[in-house]
């Protein structure tokens, strides 16, 4: 190859950058820290970012440096840059590789030839196991030239899935990065249908914040809260790869762990409990123990007695209630409030306290019993368990909010004996976690995504909205999905109730996951469970590998196990998706037929590809080959129709790039034939 040859060229230049990268992280790792860290505290600190930068900073075998590279027009005189995962900069401190979320990477992510944003030359590059092997030019210069569709991007897209979820940064599409760098000052929500890549940018998002708002974000924190476990460890490999080492991952559930929860309740009681009526019933029941005085505090200092009258406490105790503070904030400034008409009463007769003679008066045993018996402690769990246990209690609390009718079934049928024998639901948890929030304010975050969002209830959204509340969120989901008895019916309303009312709603159609045949297949559904809403597209070019096989009763476990067998001949990762109630059986015949199989988020290796899927758990997964277990029966596992057909439209889209459906029983009707 010549020297003037452009794939030896870039190829050196990978070279360069490597090394380059390597001497980075050998000055890093090369740092005295004796000399600067004060003290212990903050030499443990500083240990800690000098390993994050240190791994930050490694050079990983299997994702190239960079990706891409942009020649501009006259930026910097017609400067190169390289685009890449991180920033590498030589010995000179000049730009080897950029970051792909710096200002001049954007372009390679929207320029077009309409509007090329000052570049002349959009070039992809092409790895084998970490070699540069190829190369693709785009001339932005010709406004006449019509898109090209790019090999390259095509070849991403369509590589086999092994392993856990993967970083997009060398193909976010335009409409993407319009998400993901969108600014943190507003909150972001994005309906997508299944396989848009809504999880892939909620991801990217916080990363590019993270480069853009470094500081700040590192002082308030950022959360990506997701459906479950399983779908938490498919994902956590993302943002690492990306640098971003500081993300916190956690369930909803996680979120208000406040009690451990051991028991459930029936939809009805969960549809209750979950509405955002509650919140009022709570608000109530904590501020109902604040009584008005009837008795003067009288305060003894030395041989005088001051003596604040009942209607004066009664006035601060108004007071307090009418102001927008937390109980618990209000319950702390009460005693001050107290002493401070005492010392009103001292400068009246001629005395000059000082502030150390107010907190003093505040601790004084008549004010402290006054706040007591005025503005009682309340306890978040003791007054739910109340409120769960003690009809009248309730009653009293949810008059004219809850019908009797729903005070009696959200009641336990057996009174809790405490809090510690309380069969807690999930649902109770988060009443809990609102009630912890009317007594105490709960710290906010800097920003957080919230993925398949359209399953929380209006409660759970208040309980994630609370820990935003002076920050930003990336709301992510698809109503189609939505499979819990409370799933929300449109976006504004879930919005309204996480606090951000006005968030801008986007959507993305671009389908990446799910080949035309069974998307199309699998949204014959949506008139039954989202009327209104837009079949994806699907962006694959690949001919979907799909079939729908009716066998004889008795023979579906054979049937699956053969199919299983059949598609774990070829390349990628198989999911075999089944209803719950179905698992153990499947489980036994894949054991008998000598398959061994993964559970859901487990990672897939090239020794172990076939996972076992409960479609409870299938939520934000998917697999290159999905072997589809009886579709009747993953409807009729759900407690009504609609979440059921909901549940089985999650389970069909799950597929990169083959489905297999097979069924002993009909298929349900909305399935079996295309709506007109
Ligand atoms: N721009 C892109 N380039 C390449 N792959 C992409 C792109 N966008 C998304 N994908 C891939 O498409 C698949 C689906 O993405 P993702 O899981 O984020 O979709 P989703 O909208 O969250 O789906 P679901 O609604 O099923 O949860 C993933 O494998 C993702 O990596």
């Amino acid at each position: 190859m010549s020297a003037h040859d452009p794939l030896a060229l870039e190829r050196s230049h990978l070279a360069a950058s490597r090394a380059a990268l390597r001497a980075m992280r050998a000055d890093v790792e090369a740092l005295d820290i004796k000399d600067v860290a004060a003290n212990w505290v903050n030499a443990r600190v500083l240990e800690r970012q000098m390993e994050e930068r240190i791994t930050a900073l490694a050079d990983l075998a299997d994702t190239p440096l960079f990706f891409g590279r942009l020649d501009y027009e006259t930026h910097a005189a017609g400067t190169t840059f390289h685009i890449g995962r991180r920033h590498v900069h030589d010995a000179d401190g000049d730009p080897m590789v950029v970051d792909w979320r710096a200002p001049v990477s954007q372009p390679f992510y929207r320029a077009s030839a309409k509007e090329p944003m000052d570049v002349r030359r959009r070039r992809r590059f092409g790895y084998t196991g970490g070699e540069l092997t190829a190369y693709e030019d785009e001339d932005l210069t010709d406004a006449s030239a019509g898109a090209r569709s790019s090999r390259l991007l095509q070849a991403e897209i369509e590589r086999p899935r092994v392993g856990p979820m993967r970083d997009i940064v060398a193909t976010i599409q335009p409409e993407q990065d319009e998400i993901v760098r969108a600014g943190i000052g507003g909150t972001v929500c994005v309906q997508g249908a299944p396989g848009t890549g809504k999880t892939a940018v909620g991801l990217h998002r916080v990363a590019y914040l993270l480069y853009a708002h470094r500081e700040r974000l590192a002082r308030t924190g950022t959360l990506v809260i997701g459906p479950n476990a399983s779908f938490l460890r498919y994902i956590e490999q993302v943002l690492p790869a990306l640098g971003e080492l500081n993300v916190a991952q956690a369930t909803v559930d996680d979120l208000v762990a406040h009690v451990e929860v051991r028991g459930t309740d029936s939809p009805d009681a969960a549809r209750i409990k979950g509405d955002a009526r509650m919140a009022e019933v709570l608000r109530r029941a904590v501020r109902s123990g604040v009584t008005m005085p009837v008795e003067p505090v009288v305060v003894v200092r030395g041989s005088r007695r001051w003596r604040v009258p009942a209607y004066e406490l009664e006035e601060i105790v108004r007071e307090l209630l009418a102001r927008d503070i937390r109980y618990g904030a209000a319950r702390e400034a009460l005693p001050q409030r107290i002493a401070h008409a005492v010392l009103v009463r001292m400068e009246e007769a001629g005395e000059a306290p000082d502030d150390r003679v107010q907190d003093a008066v505040a601790r004084t045993p008549a004010v402290k019993a006054a706040v007591r018996a005025v503005w009682p402690a309340v306890d978040p769990v003791k007054l739910v368990l109340r409120l769960l246990s003690d009809a009248a209690f309730l009653a009293e609390h949810a008059e004219g909010v809850l019908s009797a009718e729903e005070q009696r079934t959200i009641l336990w049928a057996k009174p809790a004996r405490g809090p510690k024998s309380a069969k807690w639901s999930a649902a109770d948890a988060v009443l809990i976690d609102e009630a912890k929030d009317l007594v105490t304010r709960t710290p906010s975050l800097g920003h957080v995504v919230l993925d398949e969002a359209q399953d929380l209830s209006p409660m759970q959204y208040r309980a994630v909205g609370r820990r935003c509340a002076t920050g930003s969120a990336t709301v992510l989901g698809d109503i189609a999905q939505g499979t819990t008895p409370w799933a929300t019916p449109g976006w504004r309303e879930a919005l309204a109730h996480l606090g951000k009312p006005d968030a801008a709603v986007e959507e993305l159609t671009q389908g990446f996951r799910v080949p035309r045949e069974v998307i199309a297949y699998a949204s014959r559904l949506l008139p039954a469970i989202a009327p209104g809403l837009a079949e994806a597209t699907s962006v694959r070019e690949a001919a979907g590998d799909f079939a729908v096989r009716p066998v004889g009763l008795g023979e579906l476990d054979a049937a699956v196990v053969a199919a299983c067998r059949a598609v774990l001949a070829r390349e990628g990762s198989v999911g075999l998706i089944a209803a719950d109630a179905r698992i153990p059986a499947l489980a036994e015949a894949l054991a008998e037929a000598g398959l061994a199989h993964l559970a859901p988020g487990e990672e897939t290796s090239a020794a172990a590809r076939l996972t076992l899927v409960p479609a409870s758990l299938a939520k934000g997964l998917e697999y290159d080959h999905v072997v589809l277990d009886e579709p009747a029966a993953i409807v009729a596992g759900e407690p009504d129709g609609r979440t059921g057909l909901r549940r089985l439209y999650v389970a069909l889209t799950r597929a990169v790039s083959g489905l297999t459906v097979l069924h002993a029983e009909p298929l349900p009707r909305e399935l079996a034939q295309a709506s007109a």
